[in-house]
């Protein structure tokens, strides 16, 4: 596998520059799908299309294993670009579009037969040469624009988005199919997307970005447990962020203690911010004798103010005293208006910046 570089590279459009002096290396670790991950606008596009080339540079270099690709054109850079909707030839066949790039290249005719029907394999679409394009659902057409892209051996490929348009569902299934795709292809991919949890079932290691900066690079698990800021820890779903302290063998928090050894990692002793989702907190029922029977009990008590049943358990709303209102998790189903005891499930607590 090769390494993408990335060295001080500038892009904007006219006077507005989206990505300034950006350095970032794919390929570095054996990960073979790096997910880009970001907010709408933060410029991910931009970068992509910058690597392909599409983009020209007001800065910097664009490198594939020490070549300075700069000034390479975009079809002499090697690399495979599929974007959101697959932009298939819509006048031309499956096995038609499949083999574009291979007559670009000037292949043998049997070559590029065997070549389509090697890649209708690896798709998952075997004999579905003579299918016209119009034919296919959005999640046949990815598997094909993918296939298109991956026939020539590229030595990189570039996916823009390629599950926007699907349904959630399909989202998900094809999400694992592209990961197996292009790791059998062996070939090193940088996917564009603004979905935290499609990243995470893409890719091997997810670099994120903010306002055309890189600010944190990180396998997925890492991430969730370890945002680098309060930024990141917000963009992948925190709900709320406190402060907290390692007090020996246990981490005082503003919902109770709970061991350190329960967070994923461990932590260092002093003080730490703690970024909290929903899941974090788990709200139990207190009996009315109960009330108010402080914080030996541990736990922080609330008043729930909001109850949904969602498909993966009941989500609240509860309003503390100190902290406002703030989204927790129960097994039970307590009424609005009720009082909880709210405490802290350290498996599902991210330490912010470590
Ligand atoms: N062709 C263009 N001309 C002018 N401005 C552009 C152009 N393309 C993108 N921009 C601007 O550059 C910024 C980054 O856009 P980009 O599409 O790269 O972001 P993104 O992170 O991919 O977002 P999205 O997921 O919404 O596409 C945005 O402010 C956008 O409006």
């Amino acid at each position: 596998m090769g390494i993408l570089q990335l060295r001080g590279v500038t892009v904007g459009y006219g006077s507005t520059t989206v990505i300034d002096h950006l350095d970032w290396a794919v390929g570095t670790t054996r990960s073979p799908v790096t997910a880009l991950l970001g907010p709408s606008g933060c410029g991910k596009s931009t970068l992509l299309r910058a690597i392909a080339g599409l983009e020209p540079l007001i800065a910097g270099t664009v490198e594939w294993d020490g070549h300075d690709l700069s000034h390479v054109p975009v079809h002499r850079r090697d690399f495979g670009v599929v974007f959101q909707d697959g932009q298939l030839f819509s006048g031309r066949t499956v096995g038609q579009n499949i083999a574009y790039g291979l007559r670009l290249r000037r292949w043998p005719r049997a070559a590029i037969a065997a070549r389509v029907a090697d890649m209708l394999e690896l798709v998952q679409l075997p004999g579905s040469a003579d299918r016209r394009v119009t034919d296919l659902s959005g999640g046949q057409a990815q598997r094909v624009a993918l296939a298109r892209a991956l026939a020539p051996r590229p030595r990189l490929l570039l996916l823009d988005e390629p599950l926007a348009a699907l349904d959630a569902r399909l989202r998900e299934e094809l999400a694992f199919a592209i990961g197996d795709i292009v790791r059998a292809a062996d070939t090193p991919t940088v996917v564009v997307t603004h979905d935290r949890a499609e990243a995470a079932l893409l890719a091997d290691e997810v670099s994120v970005m903010r306002d055309g900066a890189i600010v944190q690079t990180a396998p997925p698990a890492h991430l969730w447990q370890r945002p680098a800021d309060d930024w990141v820890a917000d963009f992948l779903g925190a709900t709320l962020l406190v402060d907290a302290e390692v007090d020996g063998a246990s981490l005082q928090t503003p919902f109770g203690a709970v061991p350190t050894a329960a967070l994923a990692g461990g932590l260092p002793a002093g003080p730490c911010r703690l970024a909290l989702r929903p899941e974090s907190l788990l709200a139990e029922s207190l009996l009315a004798d109960s009330r108010g029977s402080g914080p030996a009990e541990g736990g922080r008590e609330g008043v729930v103010t909001h109850s949904a049943a969602l498909p993966a358990g009941r989500r609240l709303r509860v309003a503390t005293a100190g902290l406002g209102e703030v989204d927790a998790v129960t097994a039970e189903d307590p009424a609005v208006g009720a009082t909880v005891r709210l405490r802290m499930d350290p498996a599902h607590v991210a330490v912010i910046g470590l």
